[in-house]
């Protein structure tokens, strides 16, 4: 499949089985989430382009630095559940500028419903990574993409922990240039448009709404 990148690091693939655990608690799912996301950052901004420029160095000469071109990003969290990777995120993007959207998967119909959005100024001259744990049919992240792209968003990036390949080409078919960073392309999504083998309902699992 175009445009999907698979985090197969040792550490990631490690972390993620952790999260698939039954038994994986509120506060290990959130800690782990983080620490993915981390590790994910890490590997998205890889191809950021980079430029020299000029500097003092200790000994008082002019030396050459290089630092990330263009305006800060804007990290994009979908809410709730993209929530649980900002901290991860922010950690090796510090400077970021937080745009923010609201979705909630209709459980019936499982089209995204939105609630809220909040986009920095001058979104459009940045580069904007959208992050959310899950992708499964799609329609949350296609939503995103198009608000973003509505708000003149030329380069788009998608972090998320576990995608389902319907939803990978639910995304590629729409946004091409959008290239989706995960760390699982699992099986498939069951009648209740839930990932297998997936996290399960990772927004209940990080904000410890889960109902037994
Ligand atoms: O690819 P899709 O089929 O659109 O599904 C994925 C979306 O569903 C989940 O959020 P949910 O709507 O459950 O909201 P929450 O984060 O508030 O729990 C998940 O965090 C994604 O945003
Ligand atoms: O498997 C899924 C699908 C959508 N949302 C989740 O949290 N998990
Ligand atoms: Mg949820």
């Amino acid at each position: 499949m175009s445009n999907l990148c698979i985090i197969d690091h040792p550490l990631v693939q490690h972390k993620l089985s952790l999260m698939r655990q039954q038994d994986c608690s509120t506060y290990k799912f959130r800690t782990l989430t983080n620490e993915l996301a981390r590790l994910m950052a890490y590997e998205a901004t890889r191809d950021f382009p980079i430029e020299d420029y000029d500097m003092m160095g200790w000994e008082g000469n002019i030396i050459q630095g290089k630092q990330i071109k263009g305006k800060t990003v804007t990290i994009v969290p979908i809410l709730r559940a993209g929530i649980g990777m900002l901290d991860g995120v922010m950690d090796m993007l510090p400077t970021a500028k937080i745009s923010v959207v609201g979705l909630q998967r209709d459980e019936e119909t499982l089209q995204p419903v939105s609630y809220f959005d909040k986009f920095v100024p001058n979104v459009s001259e940045r580069t904007a990574l959208i992050i959310d744990p899950m992708l499964a049919t799609g329609g949350s992240m296609v939503a995103t993409i198009d608000l973003l792209k509505s708000k003149g968003c030329k380069d788009i990036k998608a972090l998320v922990i576990v995608a389902a390949p319907e939803g990978v080409k639910v995304v590629n078919d729409a946004h091409p240039d959008v290239t989706i960073y995960t760390a699982a392309l699992d099986s498939h999504l069951n009648e209740n448009g839930y990932i297998i083998p997936g996290l399960g309902d990772a927004g209940d699992k990080i904000f410890g709404t889960v109902h037994h």
